[in-house]
C-alpha cells in the first residue's frame, strides 16, 4: 500500500485548525492530524485503530454510518454534522466535508468544530422555545414538563427536577422531578439542590470529583452513574428555586459550556417562574381574605353559583351557615386590633376542623363568616355541623400573653330548595336568621 500521506505533508496537516481525519474499509482511523487532541481530547496515538463509529455520539451513529456509505459510494459529503462524545465525556459539535480515495481506499475528512456555533444557535432556540412555553403553559408543572423537553433537546437529561422554595420560604421542595432509565434517586437530587443552594452557585458534579462536597452527597456523587448538574433559578430579587439534571448512564457527562447553557436557559425560567408565581398570588389575593387566607365573598359567590347549579341538577340539597362573633368590637376595644386579628384567625380555624374538604368556608368581611354544604340532607345533618361549630368554639381563645377569651358566635341557617332557589334569597334567608338568633342571644336565651 502507497503510504497514506508523505511526511512534509503530514507536517503540514498538523498546521490545520480543523482536524484532517482517515478511515479505512473497516471504519478505523488510520490517521488523524495532531488538531484532533483539541476536537476529541485523544492524542493521535490513541486515536490511531479506534472504530470511528464508537466516538460518535449514540442518537448520532445511524445517519453518520449512512453518511459513511455515501462517501464509499463516491458521493462526496460537505458539511454533515454529526456530535463526538470526547475523551473527557463531553459532547462536540463537528462539521465535515470528507470523500472517497479510491486510491488508498480510505475515507478522507476534514473536522470542523461547530460547538461554540451550535451553542448559540441552542441558546437563541432554547430563549425562544421557553418564552413560547412560559406563554402557552397553564400553571408551573406544565412549564416544568415543556421546559424538560427544551433542555432535553439541548444536554442529557435523564433525570430532571425543578425544586422551588415551599411556602415557608424556608426549604426547598420539587415542584417537578422526573426519572427516566435511572435508578430512582431523589436523594441525590435534593442533596445538589440543597448544596446549590447554599452555594447560590451553580455545581457540575462528577464520581471523584474534586469540588469540596457536605459527605452524604460526596458520597451519593460516588455512587452515581454519569454525572449530575444543578444551577440556581436566580432573579434580581434572589434565588426562587434549582434546577438538577443528571446524565443517567455512565460514560456520559457535562462540561462547562453545558452548565453555561443550562445557567442561561434557568435565567429565563426564572423570570417566568417569578412573573407566574406572583401572577398566581395575585389571583389568590383577588379571592381570598389576607388575614384568615380563606375565600372571600367573590370566591364564595362563585362558589355558591356552582353549587346550586350542581344541586338543582343533580336533585340534592345543600345549606348555608352564616356566623357572627358576638360583641367582637369590645374584644378590638380592649384588647387591641392585633389580638382581634388572632381571634378571627383561631375562629376560623376551628371552625374549618368541624368541616370536610368539599365544605366552603368563607369570610364576608370584619367578624362574619359563612358555609357552605354541600350534598346534605337538610335541615338535619346541618344542624349538626351548626352544634360542632358552637362547640369548637366553646373552648376559651388563647390570645398570647396569658390571655383567654370565652367568646361565642350566633348561626343562621338557610336551606336549599327550602328557603330559596337563588343565591340572593339563600343568604338573606340565614342572614336574617343569624339576627334572628342575635337577637335571642341578646335577651340572654342561648343563640341559634
Ligand atoms: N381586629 C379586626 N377587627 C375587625 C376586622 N374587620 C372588622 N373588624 C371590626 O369588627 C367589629 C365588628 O363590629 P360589629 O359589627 O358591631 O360586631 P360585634 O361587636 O360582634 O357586634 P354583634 O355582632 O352585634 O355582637 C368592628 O369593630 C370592626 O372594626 C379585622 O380584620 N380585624
Amino acid at each position: 500500500m502507497e503510504p497514506i500521506i508523505g511526511d512534509p505533508i503530514a507536517s503540514f496537516t498538523d498546521l490545520l485548525l480543523d482536524t484532517v481525519c482517515m478511515v479505512d474499509v473497516s471504519g478505523r482511523f488510520v490517521f488523524v492530524s495532531a488538531a484532533c487532541e483539541n476536537l476529541f481530547g485523544f492524542t493521535q496515538q490513541e486515536m490511531i485503530g479506534k472504530l470511528m463509529i464508537d466516538l460518535v455520539a449514540p442518537v448520532d451513529r445511524e445517519r453518520t454510518l449512512a453518511a459513511a456509505r455515501n462517501i464509499m459510494n463516491g458521493l462526496s459529503h460537505i458539511n454533515f454534522e454529526n456530535r463526538y462524545v470526547r475523551k473527557d465525556g463531553g459532547i462536540v459539535h463537528i462539521m465535515w466535508s470528507a470523500r472517497w480515495s479510491e486510491t488508498h481506499q480510505l475515507r478522507v475528512a476534514v473536522a470542523r468544530d461547530v460547538t461554540a456555533l451550535k451553542q448559540a444557535q441552542a441558546m437563541q432556540a432554547a430563549l425562544y422555545a421557553i418564552s413560547e412555553a412560559a406563554h402557552a403553559s397553564e400553571d408551573l408543572v406544565d412549564l416544568f414538563e415543556r421546559s424538560h423537553a427544551i433542555i432535553g433537546e439541548l444536554l442529557p437529561a435523564a433525570c430532571f427536577g425543578v425544586a422551588l422554595f415551599d411556602a415557608s420560604g424556608q426549604q426547598l421542595d420539587f415542584a417537578y422531578l422526573v426519572e427516566r432509565d435511572v435508578p430512582s434517586n431523589a436523594a441525590i437530587m435534593r442533596l445538589l439542590c440543597d448544596e446549590v443552594l447554599l452555594r447560590r452557585a451553580a455545581l457540575l458534579l462528577e464520581p471523584g470529583t474534586a469540588e469540596v462536597l457536605s459527605a452524604p452527597l460526596r458520597a451519593a456523587a460516588n455512587d452515581m452513574a454519569g454525572s449530575a448538574l444543578a444551577v440556581p433559578l436566580a432573579t434580581p430579587q434572589g434565588i426562587v428555586g434549582v434546577i438538577a439534571l443528571r446524565t443517567g448512564a455512565a460514560g456520559t457527562h457535562y462540561t462547562a459550556a453545558d452548565r453555561d447553557l443550562l445557567l442561561f436557559v434557568a435565567d429565563q425560567l426564572a423570570a417566568t417562574i417569578e412573573r407566574k408565581q406572583l401572577h398566581a398570588q395575585m389571583r389568590f389575593m383577588a379571592m381570598h381574605d389576607e388575614l384568615t387566607r380563606l375565600p372571600n365573598r367573590r370566591l364564595f359567590d362563585d362558589r355558591l353559583d356552582t353549587a346550586l347549579a350542581r344541586a338543582h341538577r343533580q336533585h340534592e340539597g345543600l345549606s348555608l351557615l352564616f356566623i357572627d362573633l358576638d360583641r367582637f368590637k369590645h374584644v378590638n376595644d380592649q384588647y387591641g386590633h392585633a389580638c382581634g386579628d388572632i381571634l378571627l384567625q383561631q375562629v376560623a380555624r376551628r371552625i374549618a376542623s368541624c368541616l370536610r374538604d368539599t365544605d366552603t368556608l368563607a369570610r364576608m368581611g370584619g367578624d362574619e363568616f359563612v358555609v357552605l354544604l354541600e350534598n346534605i340532607s337538610p335541615p338535619s345533618d346541618a344542624a349538626l355541623v351548626m352544634e360542632k361549630i358552637h362547640q369548637a368554639l366553646a373552648a376559651p381563645v388563647e390570645l398570647g400573653e396569658g390571655r383567654q377569651l370565652q367568646i361565642s358566635v350566633s348561626v343562621g341557617m338557610a336551606h336549599y330548595p327550602e328557603h330559596g332557589d337563588s343565591r340572593q334569597q339563600l343568604v338573606s334567608h340565614a342572614d336574617k336568621a343569624m339576627y334572628a338568633a342575635k337577637t335571642i342571644g341578646a335577651l340572654g336565651e342561648p343563640a341559634a
